[in-house]
């Protein structure tokens, strides 16, 4: 319910309240001023709940003919549930497959509050690129990350944001993603030493991949975003790994009380007695004093060393146009987005070879093929940002795993005023859902076959060379990055360290899961992780 109208409903109480005391006191006659306030705040309470739960909804919403699920639980519950539905996401794509639509469904969520599903090309196009600025991302969800990220560019909107992404590109080109290669391909050859290494102890050849996958992609993050060679996969009590680990582990804890952040203020949760409240402070002032230390060991090094730095914090702090809390803000912002992502976009890749045994001896023909030897292309001058990319069953098998498993599953955006979106009048603070999850796996935009790993339909049958569109028609079929001026300004990086990772794990190990009838079930709040880790069977290979 609106805040702003309970503050409303507040002051008309009290006033109304007020002229019946002192100017009609025979209507009431034997009650106090406070009973005449309480008795009129239950009579425009009740008189609100009918226009928000009947009159608005079935009379006045200029969404009320839009094509609806069916199903409800009642006016108070309604549809909200959809959004908690696990893996995050499906509720979504079931409602896509069942509720025939021109491209927006309208629910009622609780408090028979509208909300839309967006669910074809031209209107997700409207929203994420024509219209990109009359939409935001959710007031509530900014809240909740803005503990953790500070101000940076994620958390940005309107004239900050495009300031920001203007200074901050020129650190995500194409030119300088291709430098940074070297820097992917040495720590997954590392990666995999480390895991030869805890091999060797264990007879079962039993890994959890996840924890590794974490550790790798902070260390490369380390390294091409702050020129620090952060070194987890060697200290696995790495300060950093741990804060990130406590807050992205998905338990349903985090999830109570992410789902408390879009229903109550931050400062009311805050008051709670409970122990994640004070987990989460400490964790995010030890991440933030991290940061803070990075700045000053890097700008320190800048005045030492001569030698042009080529890490994004170096290139940020060579643009003068970030202050030492705005780059303490940004790195924050690219250690959270840049590590978790990428670390669950690998695992999920190893999971989907581990369940495909023929994809995976393919993958790893090829891999071998076209790379002799994983140690040499780190230290000869070779182009891997070139031989990586010609790869095309690599590239396929990773278009495929984002397709199917986009680390952030679900995505929000608020009207700021009214707009429209492909023609439908959308009134300002309707809040439009954008769901990866559901638009990468619909079968309208993907055939039947949407929900199968195949990552053939990524191969252009003609010249057998990776397409960059898969099986679909528009850009707007594939949602993992988004689109637009919001979209991840972060893709070529981590397409680049996927495309690394996935060659050299599946160019060293034979990987299968570790218990075949066990299904491995995505979760977590904001990004999507598998519940319980991703436990895999592996057996060093030849190469
Ligand atoms: C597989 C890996 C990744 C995926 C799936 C991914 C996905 C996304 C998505 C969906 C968004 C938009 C979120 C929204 O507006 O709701 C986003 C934004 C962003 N991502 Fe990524 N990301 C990945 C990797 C990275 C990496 C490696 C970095 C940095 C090194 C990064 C940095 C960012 C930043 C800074 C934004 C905010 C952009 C803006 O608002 O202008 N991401 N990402």
């Amino acid at each position: 319910m609106a805040r702003q109208s309970q503050i409303q409903i507040f002051f008309v109480s009290l006033a109304e309240s007020a002229i019946s005391f002192y100017f009609l006191p025979r209507v009431f006659p034997t009650t106090t001023l406070a009973g005449t306030f309480l008795i009129f705040l239950l009579i425009n309470w009740s008189f609100y709940f009918v226009y928000l739960l009947i009159i608005y909804p079935f009379f006045l919403s200029p969404f009320r003919h839009l094509p609806k699920p069916g199903g409800s639980y009642g006016p108070i519950i309604a549809h909200g549930p959809i959004m908690f539905s696990q893996p995050p996401g499906s509720a979504f794509l079931r409602m896509m497959k069942e509720v025939p639509n021109d491209g927006i469904i309208h629910y009622r969520s609780f408090f028979h509050e509208d909300r839309l599903l967006l669910t074809e090309p031209a209107q997700i196009g409207d929203v994420l690129v024509h219209k990109s600025y009359d939409f935001e991302k959710s007031p509530w969800i900014r809240t909740f990350l803005r503990q953790f990220l500070g101000d940076g560019l994620l958390m940005t909107e309107g004239d900050e944001h495009k300031h920001q992404r203007k200074q901050i590109m020129p650190a995500f080109s194409f030119r300088h993603i291709k430098e940074l290669y070297p820097v992917f391909w040495s720590k997954s050859v590392e990666l995999c030493g480390a895991i030869k290494a805890e091999l060797l102890e264990k007879k079962d050849g039993v890994i959890e991949l996840n924890h590794f996958s974490t550790q790798v992609t902070m260390d490369i993050i380390g390294l091409a975003g702050l020129g620090r060679d952060i070194g987890s996969l060697r200290n696995a009590d790495d300060e950093l790994i741990k804060n990130y680990e406590e807050i992205l582990e998905p338990t349903a804890e985090k999830g109570i009380y992410f789902v408390l952040h879009l229903m109550f203020p931050l400062r009311l949760i805050k008051m709670l007695p409970w122990k994640l409240n004070e987990r989460v402070k400490i964790t995010t002032k030890s991440l933030k004093r991290i940061c803070r230390e990075f700045v000053q060991e890097k700008k320190a090094r800048m005045k030492m060393q001569s030698e042009e730095q080529i890490d994004i914090l170096s290139i940020l702090l060579r643009s003068n146009a970030f202050s030492d809390d705005g780059l303490v803000d940004q790195l924050l912002t690219f250690l959270a987005a840049g590590h978790e992502t990428t670390s669950s976009a690998f695992t999920w890749a190893s999971h989907l070879l581990a369940l495909n045994p023929d994809v995976q001896k393919r993958l790893r023909a090829e891999i071998h093929e076209n790379i002799a030897l994983p140690r040499d292309i780190s230290s000869e001058k070779i182009d891997i940002a070139g031989l990586l990319e010609s790869l095309p069953y690599l590239n396929a098998v990773c278009n495929e795993t984002l397709r199917l498993y986009p680390t952030i599953p679900v995505s929000s955006r608020v009207a700021t005023r009214d707009t429209s979106i492909c023609g439908q009048y959308v009134p300002a603070g309707t809040l439009s859902f954008i769901v990866p999850w559901a638009i990468n796996r619909n079968p309208r935009l993907w055939g039947e076959d949407a929900e199968k790993f195949r990552p053939e339909r990524w191969i252009d049958p003609g010249t057998g060379r990776a397409n960059y569109i898969g099986s679909a028609d528009s850009n707007y079929s594939f949602l993992t990055f988004l689109h637009g001026p919001r979209s991840c300004i972060g893709e070529k990086f981590a397409r680049a360290e996927l495309r690394a990772l996935v060659a050299v794990f599946c160019g060293s190990f034979e990987m299968q899961m570790a218990d075949p009838n066990k299904m491995v079930k995505p979760g977590g709040t904001i990004t999507s992780k598998p519940i319980g880790g991703m436990w895999l069977r592996l057996h060093p290979v030849a190469w």
